[in-house]
């Protein structure tokens, strides 16, 4: 279980909270969407549970676990697909996919077994050998997402993972993330596809301004909001139509 209590993020030299007195609870074998306009505090939220910032103030866990305890349990733990795209562009597929395996202790004839599983899985075997450069978006998507699951993460975070992708890669996606959450890991995600949060989600949580404003399965959500026929209605209730425009 991950127990979020009173998080809050400051960022240094910054005039507002990026996160404010957060408290969350996410059960384990969950799928839970963390959702919000632009800036609300996602990356942010995310970047905390996965030890990459430290919050200014406030503590999670996860399984029992903290950051201060208990680092190097943490890091096996938790598989981290982050936005941007962490792979070597020089590097074949199936190269970078063993570096990032050897990060975790992993090598040998079990580690390839694995990227074979998880490309053939992914729709990517046939370019195991073809250097990154040459993938496509949707492809590189993929493969930062088979860097993460490698060792076996009981809690995989993902911000933003079909962005940007095309509806066969997402639909891939969705369907492998779907089928990891069934083999036991829970799956906390940032998505502003509300439409795929409400079919994917166990619950989802809308924040903005760094604040929690809602949290619960997205069909009771929908059915307390009053004219809200969808996540999307709930969500423009919830936040508005203005832009979230800033420099
Ligand atoms: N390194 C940083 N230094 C200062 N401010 C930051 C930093 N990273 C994010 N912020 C600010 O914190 C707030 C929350 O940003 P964050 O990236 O967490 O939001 P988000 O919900 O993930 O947004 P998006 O949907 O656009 O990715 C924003 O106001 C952003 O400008």
């Amino acid at each position: 279980m991950i127990k979020i209590e009173q998080i809050s993020k400051k960022y240094k030299g910054a005039d507002n909270y990026s996160v404010s007195d957060l408290d969350l609870f996410i059960n384990e074998k969950e799928i839970f969407g963390l959702l919000g306009p632009n800036g609300a505090g996602k990356t942010t939220l995310i970047s905390i549970l996965c030890s990459l910032i430290k919050p200014t103030s406030g503590s999670f866990s996860i399984n029992d676990l903290t950051y201060q305890k208990n680092k190097n349990q943490l890091k096996q733990l938790i598989g981290i697909v982050p936005q941007e795209y962490a792979l070597y562009p020089s590097l074949t597929a199936f190269e970078n996919l063993k570096y990032f395996g050897s990060m975790y202790g992993l090598k040998g004839k079990s580690l390839d077994e694995k990227i074979n599983n998880a490309l053939e899985h992914l729709g990517l075997l046939a370019f195991a050998h073809k250097k990154i450069d040459t993938f496509s978006g949707g492809m590189k998507r993929r493969i930062n997402l088979i860097a993460s699951i490698l060792h076996n993460p009981k809690v995989l975070f993902l911000d933003e993972p079909t962005v940007g992708v095309d509806v066969q890669s997402k639909n891939v996606i969705i369907e492998f993330l779907q089928q990891l959450n069934k083999n036991g890991t829970t799956i906390i995600y940032t998505s502003h596809h509300l439409n795929e949060a409400e079919l994917f989600c166990t619950r989802v949580a809308i924040i903005d301004h760094g604040k929690l404003i809602i949290k619960g399965k997205p069909k009771e959500l929908i059915d307390n909001s009053e004219g809200s026929h969808n996540l999307e209605d709930v969500f423009i209730s919830l936040t508005g139509k203005a832009l979230r425009d800033h420099a």
